[in-house]
């Protein structure tokens, strides 16, 4: 941290949306050359103060500057030129131009009417030297490359443009591990460079890897400012929920019960699953552990009837089972949440409560009419127990942060009421207390009495699925491994096998009776 002039001043920062005090009068100060993390609670407001960054929201009040100058962007265009680039989770890469077109985007040199594409090359061609990716040619097309090259150009397009301050949100989450890492290095040479970032993430240990400060957000409001290196996780966490943390991974005793699903030799058109053979019991949470891109998504996909299966079978023992035909699973009592919040179909002009309870209406009303006040209860009390933070059931879904609006979607699920609950990445994007509350969630419906669900999760996180599930099984290009107890298994065994090191995990593979 070279000069004393801070890279960014932001100075009571002040939005709201009608009625929602989205940031009261936030202060914040990165330093040249610093990575200082934003952590908080979904909804705390760490997006809403991006896009006052970005230029994509006006702050009700206050003011920014930026190496000593006033900063007030007009929009995200604006405020790349000023400096300040933003990497969002969903990349913004546009797939039909090159990647040399898309660094340029919005600012293509000029040569009288046509664009200089001499001078188009050697800006993308300083752009991507930070790189060193093979894949990253300024000619091909970027809808060919994988997501971490995409995220690369994305980073590339902000370099190109002298960018000083990047903002990362959630950069990891849809990242191979070996593509995490190689995005951590790049990050350590931009800072050395000088270069200013502030990292978003739910993931204090990528906090812990990369930045030298962090800010905590709750509720619109900074609570707090740390040196990272003297700051334990638990005080982090207790001051993003406003009180000490209690047992992460809540859990109960469970037993294996008959078995509700059993699938033999599944194999997708693909070859993705190949040969999947798993047995899924009441009263138990099986996770699915692998890298990304191993088939795992594709298994649960082809397992719910999405995709089609060249070979092999689903036999389903619930009471809705055989009434319908596969491509029906809800009827048949099993549900789905999707690794993709954009897939999750949520309509995001109606209400929470609409959204909970749209594919159960029928219990909502009867001959025909709908009862919004039940609707509306039954939604309240989702919200009140995963912690959904907004102003109530009738507020619409897209207004409500990211995070809160996967918590609905998880309500929605739960809401359903299935016997088979298929969970892809259930808690990506979720802060650390709201993943508690799922957690207990799960652990309630695989140990309720009266009729105890079954849960398949597939997580990127093996703490999660350590905490959550009582066996695990790993895919490895589009193979499944047996389900093995996790008290019989460490992180180690599964990251052998999900990394092509070891064909198998150790232990049996038997179901915990009573
Ligand atoms: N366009 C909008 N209209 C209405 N309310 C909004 C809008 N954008 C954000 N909010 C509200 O502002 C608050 C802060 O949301 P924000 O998206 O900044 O949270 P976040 O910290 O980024 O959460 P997450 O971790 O879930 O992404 C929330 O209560 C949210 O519902």
């Amino acid at each position: 941290m070279s000069s004393s002039v801070p890279r960014l001043v932001m100075r009571g920062i002040r939005k709201t949306f009608g009625p929602t005090i989205a940031l009261g009068r936030v202060d914040l100060e990165i330093l040249p050359g610093e990575v200082h993390a934003l952590v908080g609670e979904n909804g705390a407001g760490k997006s809403t103060l991006m896009k006052v960054l970005s230029g994509a929201h006006a702050p009700d009040e206050g003011e920014m500057e930026f190496d000593g100058q006033v900063y007030c962007p007009r929009n995200p265009l604006d405020a790349r030129a000023c400096g300040v680039g933003m990497i969002y989770q969903e990349l913004s890469v546009a797939p039909h131009l090159t990647v040399e077109e898309n660094i340029v985007l919005g600012m293509e040199p000029r040569k009288g009417p046509f664009v200089d594409r001499k001078v188009m090359r050697a800006r993308a061609m300083e752009a991507l030297a930070h790189f060193d990716h093979p894949d990253i040619r300024p000619d091909v097309k970027a809808g060919t490359l994988s997501v971490s090259a995409q995220q690369l150009i994305e980073i590339g397009r902000s370099l190109a443009m002298g960018c000083k301050l990047l903002v990362f949100d959630e950069p990891t989450s849809s990242l191979a591990q070996k593509d995490i890492e190689r995005l951590f290095l790049l990050i350590d040479r931009l800072k050395a460079q000088g270069i200013s970032i502030i990292y978003i993430s739910h993931f204090l240990e990528e906090v812990k890897r990369l930045a030298s400060r962090l800010t905590v957000l709750r509720d619109g409001s900074v609570v707090g400012t740390r040196d990272v290196a003297t700051t334990e996780p638990e005080e982090i966490v207790s001051l993003m929920v406003g009180r000490d943390v209690e047992d992460l991974y809540p859990r109960t005793e469970r037993t294996a019960g008959e078995r509700i699903l059993a699938v033999s030799g599944l194999t997708g058109a693909r070859n993705k699953p190949d040969g999947v053979t798993l047995d899924l019991h009441r009263g138990e949470v099986v996770g699915i552990a692998g890298l990304v891109g191993s088939g795992r998504t594709e298994f649960l996909r082809a397992l719910f009837g999405l995709d089609p299966v060249k070979g092999g079978a689903v036999e389903i023992a619930t009471p809705g089972a055989g009434k319908s035909k596969p491509r029906d699973r809800w009827k048949q009592g099993v549900g789905m949440l999707s690794e993709n919040r954009k897939e999750e179909g949520l309509a995001l002009n109606l209400s929470i409560a609409d959204n909970v309870t749209l594919p159960c209406l029928e219990r909502f009303g009867a001959g025909g009419t709908l009862s919004p006040a039940k609707q509306k209860s039954a939604t309240a009390a989702w919200i009140e127990k995963l912690g959904i933070k907004c102003q109530g059931p009738g507020q619409a879904i897209g207004s409500l942060s990211g995070g809160n609006q996967q918590k609905a979607a998880f309500a929605r699920l739960l809401e359903y009421d299935v016997d088979v609950l298929l969970l892809d990445e259930p808690t990506r994007g979720i802060d650390i207390a709201a993943k508690a509350r799922i957690y207990e969630a799960i652990n309630e419906v695989v140990t309720d009495e009266k009729r105890p669900r079954a849960v398949i999760i597939i997580s990127s996180y093996l703490p999660e699925l350590f905490g959550v599930c009582d066996r695990i099984a790993v895919m490895s290009q589009g193979k499944l491994t047996r389900a093995v107890p996790v008290d019989q298994l460490t992180p180690h065994d599964v990251m052998l096998v999900a990394t092509g090191k070891a064909a198998d995990l150790p232990g049996g593979g038997e179901v915990r009776r009573s």
